[in-house]
């Protein structure tokens, strides 16, 4: 594993720095804060040097490519960084114990799986990028406006790309964290997230569409029930408040029973399942309007865009954040390091 290593304390940056309530819910643009939840964020934020010394790497600040460190940090955007802290707090019904623990955890999880390399530097097999477009309409719906597809009913041969790609890779010093389906399916999740901004009302959340056209009982095999359930517990607890609402379509009626399946297996918080829809047929143009779709996904109707990936290429590419280049050139850096070491 490449993950960055601990070699010292904390800086001086990362001391204490006293948090003014009121200038904290300034900041706050997604949501209207009670005074009691106001108060909750500012020990959030005043807690972040406690939390950071209390995980594995405290110089890993990073979490959706943004800096979560103090006010002082020359890399922190204090809006964003509250946005993002305010997301675990309701995750976490603004328990600040529990939301500290669930922060602790997900810098944990990020320092080591690295999320960030994921979407942006490793390549993946054509099978599975073929799986997986974001798609953005800025003048849709409320955090309707940009679309993650997971077109898992295209999945040519399960058994076959969850054996070759799902299989964990060897221990070796360097490899990453997790199977290749698990770090391609984290990928587009952080690449979706740049659509959003965080500081925004309409669009601080992120639509995700299952496409289940086509698939069959038999792809169901233990890899495939394997890494859903490794995903979706992955997302409960590193993703917090960032799903809209879900639509699982083209779900064949003798499959119903996988969503039955799924939700009594308790995973899945009942705040995530009351964001699912789940529908028969393929027909989104209720939800995004017909003109935004393709005509697999409108009902067959006319419109501009023949596919998904016309769609996807008709929006703006989105910048990676300033912060996330950062975290990358530092993993580089260290890989660079640990394969001198093992060279010597
Ligand atoms: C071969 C068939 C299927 C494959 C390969 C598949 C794959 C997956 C994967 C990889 C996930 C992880 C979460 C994600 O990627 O966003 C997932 C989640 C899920 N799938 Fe499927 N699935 C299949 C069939 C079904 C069917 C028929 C249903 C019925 C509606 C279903 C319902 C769900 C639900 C409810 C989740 C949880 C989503 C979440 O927590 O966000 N799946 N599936």
């Amino acid at each position: 594993m490449s993950e960055t290593e601990v070699v010292e304390k904390p800086t001086n940056n990362q001391s204490a720095e006293k948090i003014n309530a009121s200038s904290v819910g300034d900041t706050i643009k997604s949501t209207d804060l009670t005074a009691d939840q106001i108060d909750k964020l500012a020990k959030l934020i005043e807690a972040i040097p406690t939390i950071l010394l209390k995980t594995d790497n405290p110089k890993y600040d990073e979490i959706f490519g943004h800096c979560v460190n103090v006010d002082s940090n020359e890399h922190v955007d204090v809006s964003i960084r509250n946005e993002i802290l305010l997301k675990f707090l309701i995750a976490d019904e603004y328990d600040v114990e529990t939301a500290t623990t669930r922060l602790v955890n997900t810098l944990n999880w990020r320092n080591k799986f690295q999320p960030l390399s994921a979407a942006y530097e490793e390549e993946f097999d054509k099978e599975l990028d073929q799986l997986g477009v974001v798609t953005g309409n800025p003048d849709g719906d409320d955090n309707m406006k940009y679309v993650t597809w997971n077109l898992y009913g295209k999945l040519k041969n399960p058994k076959k790309v969850f054996q070759q790609y799902g299989g964990e890779r060897e221990s070796k010093e360097g490899a990453k964290e997790g199977t290749q389906f698990l770090r391609w399916r984290i990928g587009i999740m952080e690449k979706s997230l740049l659509f959003a901004d965080f500081t925004d009302p309409t669009n601080n959340k992120i639509a995700q569409v299952h496409d289940y056209n086509n698939v069959s009982m038999l792809r169901m095999d233990p890899n495939v029930k394997a890494s859903t359930k490794q995903i979706i517990s992955i997302f409960g607890a590193n993703y917090p408040e960032l799903l809209s609402v879900k639509f699982f379509i083209n779900v064949p009626v003798f499959m119903g029973w996988v969503f039955t399946f799924l939700k009594k297996m308790g995973i899945i918080s009942a705040e995530t399942l009351k964001k699912f829809q789940v529908l028969s047929n393929g027909n989104l143009s209720e939800w995004f309007g017909k003109d935004n779709l393709p005509a697999e996904y409108n009902g067959g109707k006319t419109t501009k865009y023949s596919l998904l990936d016309s769609l996807a290429e008709s929006i703006p590419k989105a910048e990676i954040p300033a912060y996330a280049k950062v975290i990358l050139a530092q993993t580089k850096d260290q890989e660079i390091q640990n394969a001198n070491l093992s060279v010597e």
